[in-house]
């Protein structure tokens, strides 16, 4: 593909300078040069993304085409866009680009072969364009890459504002999907996650079309790549913290595949979050985050010494480390692994009710699957701080352009024939509510994890839980016992009593609302 041909593809005129699949040094330069990022004393280029910290869901779009039309499950969260006002606003972002330099990555997604998808990622900022280098798959041989032809494209341009008013968008920032053209437009946020969450939504549209299983999920393995486990969980629940692990092997930290050969990584990097890390907490996510070639979103750098407060949260909370996940010591290696054996479904519970681990029956499993419960500390506004639920299917709302039930019949599926243990986690609060009790130390979290996944505590005694009928373990190797139950871990009883009958009614309001039939 050259030059014109490009240009013809997209419509795109007079740029003034094209930068093909520029390496991590080049895009280093580039982004220092353009006074878009800072060097960290460490070698990691930290830069700070303006107005959005966060994805924007409100700003999201699918161009309703006769296939989205019929198959999206549109409503709040898969708000449609006139392919007419697409048209328009694309060739607004064209012109905006015009006399500008461009900056392109040739990369794919999906490390299984059957269901690669090329990807050409188009920014007018080298920081964007080192994202996605880091945050997809790369083709090694750079004679293949060079002639890697797009199945999907994206063209990012953060700095353009629309008029919602003429452009039809909520805000000046768009994410707007459009299957037909098989392209990505964002606009007007400098968010980096919305890159690879946009491209995670359409492979959540594609996929299932060839019966593969996509999920908002991490994934690792043990001694043998056979023995795989995935975590699924919300946006700060734990995937990416419980997954790295220096006992298993990496295989993901967030978006996978699961087909008839077993779970395939989706992406080639990982995003984690660096606020308040810590060495000891998680050294392998730690070293990687100092490393020359990763980015730093949103942390703080000392303008003198170029040292990194990973403490400082006064641009955000959801700073982050973009980096290859080769960063990562244990990381894989291939990007896949068998059938998992485990599955745990990650929760941050900020209502103290669910137990740090229990053990769930397959129709347990399809119910919290479909719930995708988790619950979150309220802004940080004066007063009490409540805690608010969240209730989001199948662990990913956001990013599904299908009903739920379409997602929640693959997963059925696949745990009928495959028969892995499903456990729920609760990494949020014990011995009482945000304000009364503490959230679960890592270390134990990560103690539970480790003792589902050697087997030892699916061998443990279990008793039923009253409110919520799962399967609590009386004992697991270097946890307390008494954390294990929240009527025992709370000091008042009647009071977790009363939380823990609310939060079972708001489980059961929200799983009559979805609508499964
Ligand atoms: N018990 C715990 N289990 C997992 N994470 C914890 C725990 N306690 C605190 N954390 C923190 O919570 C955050 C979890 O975020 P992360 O792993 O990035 O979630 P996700 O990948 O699901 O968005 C990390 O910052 C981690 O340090
Ligand atoms: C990148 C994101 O995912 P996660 O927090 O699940 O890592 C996000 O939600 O913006
Ligand atoms: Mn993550």
């Amino acid at each position: 593909m050259n030059k014109d041909s490009l240009f013809e593809m997209i419509q795109l005129k007079n740029v003034t300078q094209l930068y093909w699949d520029l390496s991590v040094a080049e895009l280093y330069e580039q982004a220092i040069k353009r006074h878009e990022a800072l060097l960290s004393a460490s070698g990691s280029l930290v830069f700070h993304t303006g107005q959005y910290k966060g994805r924007t869901p409100k700003d999201k779009f699918i161009v309703k085409d006769q296939q989205t039309t019929e198959q999206v499950d549109w409503g709040k969260i898969n708000q449609p866009f006139d392919p007419l006002s697409y048209k328009r606003l694309k060739s607004k972002v064209l012109s905006y680009l015009q006399d500008r330099d461009l900056f392109i990555q040739r990369c794919y997604a999906c490390s299984n072969p059957n269901h690669r998808i090329n990807l050409w990622i188009l920014s007018e900022r080298p920081i964007y364009s080192l994202f996605s280098r880091n945050l997809f798959i790369v083709e090694k041989d750079p004679e293949k890459r060079k002639y890697l032809l797009p199945d999907f494209i994206l063209i990012h341009a953060p700095g353009f504002r629309a008029d919602p008013e003429t452009d039809k968008t909520q805000s000046g920032a768009f994410i707007i999907l459009n299957f037909d053209e098989k392209m990505i437009l964002i606009g007007g946020t400098g968010y980096a996650g919305e890159i690879k969450k946009a491209v995670f939504t359409v492979l959540n549209f594609l996929l299932p079309q060839k019966g593969v299983f996509p999920m908002h999920c991490s994934a690792n393995f043990g001694k043998d790549p056979q023995d795989s486990a995935i975590f699924f969980g919300l946006s700060g629940t734990g995937k990416t913290t419980l997954s790295i692990d220096s006992t298993r092997y990496l295989i993901g930290d967030d978006e996978h595949g699961w087909d008839d050969s077993g779970v395939f990584n989706v992406e080639g990097g990982c995003y984690a979050k660096v606020i308040r890390i810590s060495k000891e907490g998680e050294p392998e996510i730690y070293q990687a985050a100092l490393r020359f070639g990763t980015i730093l979103e949103n942390v703080i750098i000392n303008p003198q010494t170029r040292e990194i407060d990973f403490n400082d949260d006064s641009l955000t909370e959801n700073t982050r480390a973009a980096f290859p996940i080769e960063y990562i010591p244990n990381a894989s290696g291939q990007l896949a692994g068998g059938h998992p054996k485990n599955i745990i479904m990650l929760c941050c519970d900020a209502f103290g009710v669910l137990p740090p681990v229990a053990k769930l029956n397959p129709e347990q499993a399809l119910y919290y699957f479909l719930l995708g419960y988790t619950a979150k500390i309220a802004g940080t506004e004066t007063g009490i701080q409540e805690p608010t639920a969240v209730f989001s299917p199948c662990f990913g709302s956001p990013f599904l352009p299908l009903p739920p039930k379409a997602y929640a019949r693959m997963f059925k599926e696949k745990i009928e024939k495959h028969k892995p243990n499903v456990w729920l986690l609760n990494t949020g609060w014990t011995g009482g509510p945000y304000g009364i009790g503490k959230r679960i130390a890592l270390e134990t979290s990560r103690r539970l994890v480790r003792a589902i996944l050697s087997g030892e505590l699916a061998k443990a005694d279990f008793i039923q839980e009253e409110y919520f009928h799962f399967s609590i373990p009386q004992s697991s190797p270097d946890v307390p016992t008494e954390i294990l139950h929240p009527s025992k871990s709370w000091k008042d009883l009647s009071q977790y009593e009363k939380t823990a009958r609310e939060l079972q009614a708001l489980f059961e309001q929200n799983y009559h609302t979805l609508s499964l039939t």
